[in-house]
């Protein structure tokens, strides 16, 4: 079969010619490259063999003919909600023949149900005792999430410390990138820590107190001393932005006496805020900084378990980003990124400003609906997630995406609704909490938010859903091209119908400017670097595979071919849109869109 290439170079290094610059070349395809070995065909049992060992697909495959196989592992199971009751084959994280390593779980996903199929949007799950054992880690990994959250506000650095060694294990081990998420505390005024969750009935009398360390039966402890100066006779005190409002019936030296007005679930270390006369007060605790002594800590903790990202809760202004930005640049070896929480009062007329100075940003709805009116939530939620995607910046949406499950084993329709309106925004991810950390049902969560997400981005595709305007991002010349080529690629892809993106990219600027156009095939990122790759995995849309490069392009872009052939990731004839940005040691720099079809 004949297929040409068509590919839009542009001279490397060359930052003075205009952007314009661009040279269009038209070539035969030498057909005969990379297409010495056949695809191995799914469920094949025979031992496939390429260079010397068998491909990672069919390492699994052969397991029942070849008794020599390292490992025999189960098959896994769907059901209900696409939860994975088994975990996938442990494949390894390396073939012994390539250099190419790939999510096992993404692997599995690809070869068995095509690139159409490919969940477009990430899944951040927070880890707490209910998901803390390495047994269900790797059940939430094998059923897709693609970040682990670690929340400062529970647990001890030696827990953290445990959970961050597991995954790392698990990704080591059976071939997951799981990335690492640490969540600050940051000063809001909380409840101390109690042993169980305490269930409260309307009528019942508490005191909420700021003695430390006070275990007693109705008497709960608050973080802030000023707490009791804050707070008046006659105060509403909402938990965790409503899930329990009690008012203030008395006020006794450090005591508050409250009685219950909406009944429910009292959780260890709950936020509090304070409502009079129908509005939200400004406590002093607004005076104290966003990133505490506690919170340095936690940061230094992070840093020196060079963690992918740290998320700063109760951000107001982007003053605090662009100093935490400067740290850890000075800090840290690894790039961390920074995940701006928008979550309190003060944080919404700056919007712009802390997208424009943040890596990521997060929707925190649970504390955010707490600090402003309810239902303001959806509006401010949708002004967040457009001018992130303008600005190229992933958005998490977080709190209450399946709240219900907390308890129960299937969520409620509008839980559904939710999740179903997030991701035809096309926000970049969805976050579980107590979900996840506390419910009784952390795999079951994961496979609704899985199942739900897969099902409606085919929805948006076919309805072309969530198509917004994007302007101009960039204005260097070189950062122009790049988002230009980029741009041109995905409506290629869309136009043409591809089956893929592939893009070269060693620190992953071209594949966030692609998964920006949210193109409706899926975005294969390679890179040389494993941090990169594992960062990549918030980005909507980009499946992260990292790579050894050689020196010459065309042969990357031939042996990738290869080298997912021999996985079943793609079929002879696939036609992909090839973007390539590698910059090589001597400066040299190739960047090209091709149409290519799969030899
Ligand atoms: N490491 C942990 N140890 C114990 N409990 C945890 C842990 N992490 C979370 N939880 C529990 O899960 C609940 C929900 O988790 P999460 O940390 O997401 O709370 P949140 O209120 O949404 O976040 P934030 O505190 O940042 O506003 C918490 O209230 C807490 O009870
Ligand atoms: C996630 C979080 O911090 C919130 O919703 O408040
Ligand atoms: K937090
Ligand atoms: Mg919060």
């Amino acid at each position: 079969m004949q297929s040409f290439r068509v590919s839009i170079n542009e001279i490397a290094g060359c930052e003075s010619l205009p952007s314009s610059a661009l040279f269009v070349q038209t070539s035969r395809r030498n057909l005969a490259a990379g297409s010495t070995h056949s695809a191995p065909r799914l469920g094949s049992t025979c031992r496939s063999r390429s260079a010397g060992s068998i491909t990672r697909r069919n390492a699994f495959e052969a397991t029942a003919v070849v008794p020599t196989a390292p490992e025999s592992p189960p098959k896994a199971t769907e059901v209900h909600h696409g939860v994975f009751v088994e975990s996938p084959p442990p494949l390894p994280s390396h073939d012994d023949d390539s250099d190419l390593e790939v999510d096992s779980v993404l692997a599995k996903e690809l070869s068995e149900n095509g690139f159409k199929s490919t969940r477009r949007t990430k899944i951040i799950c927070t880890i707490g005792p209910t998901s803390s054992s390495p047994e269900m880690l790797q059940i939430l990994a094998a059923n897709g999430m693609n970040v682990a959250r670690l929340n400062m506000c529970h647990g001890t650095h030696e827990w953290h410390r445990n959970i961050i060694t597991t995954i790392r294990k698990l990704n080591r081990d059976k071939g997951y990138s799981v990335a690492i998420m640490v969540d600050t505390e940051g000063s809001e005024v909380h409840l101390q820590e109690i042993d169980q969750p305490v269930k409260v009935e309307a009528g019942d009398e508490y005191t909420l107190t700021v003695r430390s360390g006070v275990r007693q039966d109705r008497t709960i402890g608050v973080s802030y001393d000023a707490f009791i100066d804050d707070v008046q006779v006659g105060d509403m005190v909402v938990v965790d932005g409503g899930m329990v409002s009690l008012e203030v019936l008395d006020k006794a030296g450090p005591d508050v006496t409250c009685r219950v007005v909406d009944p429910g679930i009292i959780l260890s270390r709950a936020n509090l805020t304070f409502r009079r006369g129908g509005g939200i007060v400004r406590a002093h605790n607004a005076m104290l900084p966003i990133i505490s002594s506690k919170d340095w800590l936690d940061i230094d903790f992070a840093i020196s378990q060079e963690v992918d990202f740290i998320a700063v809760s109760f951000v107001k202004t982007a003053d605090v980003i662009n100093n935490l930005k400067s740290y850890l640049r000075a800090r840290s070896s690894k790039p961390i990124e920074v995940v701006s929480k928008v979550e309190s009062y003060d944080s919404v007329p700056n919007i712009p400003d802390i997208v424009a100075a943040s890596d990521c940003v997060m929707v925190a709805r649970g504390d955010l609906g707490a600090q402003i009116p309810l239902e303001d939530v959806p509006s401010v939620q949708k002004e967040i997630v457009v001018r992130c995607r303008q600005m190229g910046k992933p958005v998490i949406i977080a709190s209450h995406l399946l709240q219900s499950m907390m308890e129960y084993p299937t969520p409620t329709r509008a839980e559904v609704a939710d999740i179903a309106d997030v991701v035809r925004q096309r926000a970049d991810c969805l976050m579980l909490s107590g979900e996840s950390a506390v419910g009784a049902y952390p795999d079951k969560a994961v496979g609704v938010l899985r199942a739900v997400a897969t099902r409606i981005e085919e929805w948006c595709r076919q309805e072309k859903h969530g198509n917004i305007v994007l302007p101009q991002l960039t204005q260097a010349p070189d950062g122009r091209t790049s988002e230009e080529l980029c741009a041109s690629a995905a409506t290629m892809a869309n136009n043409l119908g591809a089956r893929a993106i592939f893009v070269f990219t060693r620190r992953g600027y071209m594949a966030n400017f692609l998964s920006r156009c949210r193109p409706d095939c899926p975005i294969f990122a390679f890179t040389d670097k494993q941090d990169v790759r594992t960062r990549l995995n918030m980005r909507w849309g980009v499946m992260p595979f990292r790579l050894d490069f050689g020196q010459d392009p065309e042969t990357n872009v031939d042996r990738t071919f290869e080298l997912l052939k021999r996985r079943n990731l793609v079929k002879p004839d696939d036609l992909v849109i090839v973007v390539s940005d590698v910059r090589y040691s001597d400066k040299s720099a190739i960047r090209s869109v091709q149409i290519r079809h799969v030899p």
